[in-house]
């Protein structure tokens, strides 16, 4: 938590930074616009006092390109007793607050105090907006065992962490987890590794300075600067390009990093968690993954197991899901029926979680609202076609308050569509199944709107 006090005046920056500096607060005296400038270069403030009159020009001109290099950062503007219109001036632009000169030094100090509760009540309520999609459900021993591993990195800032495991078993739930365990002051920085072109990924993670090439007219942070006290999440690490794996590896090595065309090195403190869904080990060998790069990444590794393998979890996700998008869609609650859930416990979920929760979407989306159950003709072909048992009637389930001829209705209903995914759709095989003849099988169907 760094503070600026841009001001001439000697006396009075030299007495404020004294003051901050007593409560622990590391602080930096900067005359001019021309050093103000100089200094967001290469470094991010998280406070700034800034006064209008400074030597080279108006100090409310450098307001929006502050807050464009270092958008949280909250910004103090000292103005000239009774300058109303610089002040609204000032608000409009995004200035945190202002303080009227002369001030006492208690008006400052309670300035700095509210300001940084200000940054750390706004990263609060983003950690809580992006909790939505933050927990990570699942009480079966090995999620148990991924989810006590996760907690214990919590108090370790500059941690090096590789998650594996199947495309959609929660690894990114799992980085963002790591990360509001931690509750440090700094943010979540997610970076797909294989979704950014080569070219665009290293100025993109380690920043450059104005000039570094044509077109940078001004230095920008890199990814990793941004994620400085904060957790950076590398997805798809595996896809790294060769060239980028050695700055890598450089910067997990030192901890500095150097932005394209920089000739100075910054000191860079977060933990870095490392996502994919490949074979490191197998890259390695094939010589596109280097060798001492998956030896840093993978100190602590966690593997996130496949949802087949995590039992009943699947149904506490399911009902998780259920409740969660019937919430959303505004629609009444249903349950899974005894014979969906044994469907839900034998299907082998190659999209793990992230399948799950788009077919407890679709189901909801597709089924009759009426019913406060989600049934066998509630799901989709292909898996009912997993499903090793076969035909599965949920005669037992006598929906309350349903009339007989309803009770018939639905379990004919269940048995064709069981017995149609079975036989892969074919129609003369299912009539045979059923013991019925293709033609009255086709205008059962009909009449249940299966066709
Ligand atoms: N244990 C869990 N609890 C709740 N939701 C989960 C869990 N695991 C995954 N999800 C949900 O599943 C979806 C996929 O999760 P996530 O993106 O974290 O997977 P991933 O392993 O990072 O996938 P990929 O490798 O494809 O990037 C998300 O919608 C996430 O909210």
């Amino acid at each position: 938590m760094s503070i600026w006090i841009v001001d001439d005046e000697t006396n009075l920056a030299g007495g404020l930074k004294k003051a901050f500096e007593k409560k622990g607060y590391s602080v930096k005296c900067i005359p001019t616009i021309h050093e103000l400038q100089e200094a967001l270069n290469t470094e991010i403030p998280s406070l700034v006092f800034l006064d209008q009159c400074l030597p080279d020009g108006n100090g409310l001109d450098m307001l929006p390109i502050i807050l464009k290099i270092a958008p949280r950062c909250r910004v103090v503007m000292m103005t000239a007793f009774g300058d109303s219109s610089l002040v609204v001036r000032a608000i409009r632009q995004g200035a945190y607050n202002y303080l009227d000169k002369p001030f006492p030094l208690d008006a400052a100090m309670n300035m700095v105090t509210r300001a940084f509760e200000s940054i750390r009540l706004q990263n609060q309520a983003e950690v809580m907006m992006a909790d939505e999609s933050n927990l990570l459900l699942g009480s079966s021993p090995a999620m148990e065992k991924v989810s006590e591993t996760l907690s214990k990195l919590a108090p370790y800032q500059d941690v090096t962490v590789l998650l594996t495991g199947e495309s959609g078993t929660g690894k990114e739930v799992a980085a963002r987890m790591i990360h509001r365990a931690s509750n440090c002051q700094g943010e979540f920085v997610a970076v797909n590794c294989s979704a950014i072109p080569e070219a665009l990924l290293e100025a993109e993670l380690f920043g450059y300075a104005k000039g570094a090439y044509t077109g940078a007219d001004s230095n920008k942070p890199g990814l990793i600067e941004v994620a400085d006290k904060g957790t950076l999440f590398l997805d798809e690490i595996g896809d790294l390009p060769l060239s980028l794996q050695t700055k890598l590896f450089r910067f997990i090595d030192q901890r500095t990093i150097r932005p394209l065309g920089s000739t100075k090195e910054k000191k860079i403190s977060l933990k870095l968690i490392c996502a994919t869904c490949l074979d490191l080990e197998k890259k390695v060998r094939e010589e596109s993954f280097r060798k001492d790069l998956y030896f840093r990444i993978s100190v602590i590794p966690i593997k996130l197991p496949p949802l087949r393998e995590r039992g009943k979890d699947i149904l506490e996700l399911a009902s998780y899901f259920l409740g969660d998008c019937s919430k959303r869609m505004n629609r009444p609650l249903p349950e899974l029926t005894e014979e969906v859930q044994e469907v839900f416990l034998s299907y082998p979920w190659p999209g793990n979680v992230r399948e799950l929760r788009n077919m407890i979407e679709r189901i909801l989306i597709l089924r009759s609202q009426a019913d406060s159950l989600v049934r066998l003709a509630d799901l989709p072909m292909e898996m009912l076609d997993a499903h090793p048992v076969g035909l599965v009637p949920e005669s037992r389930v006598v929906a309350p308050g349903a009339s007989l001829n309803d009770t018939i209705d639905r379990v004919e209903r269940e048995l064709i569509t069981a017995a149609l995914a079975k036989c892969g759709g074919n129609r003369t095989q299912a009539a045979a199944e059923l013991g019925i003849s293709r033609f009255s099988l086709i205008r059962r169907m009909q009449r249940h709107g299966l066709e």
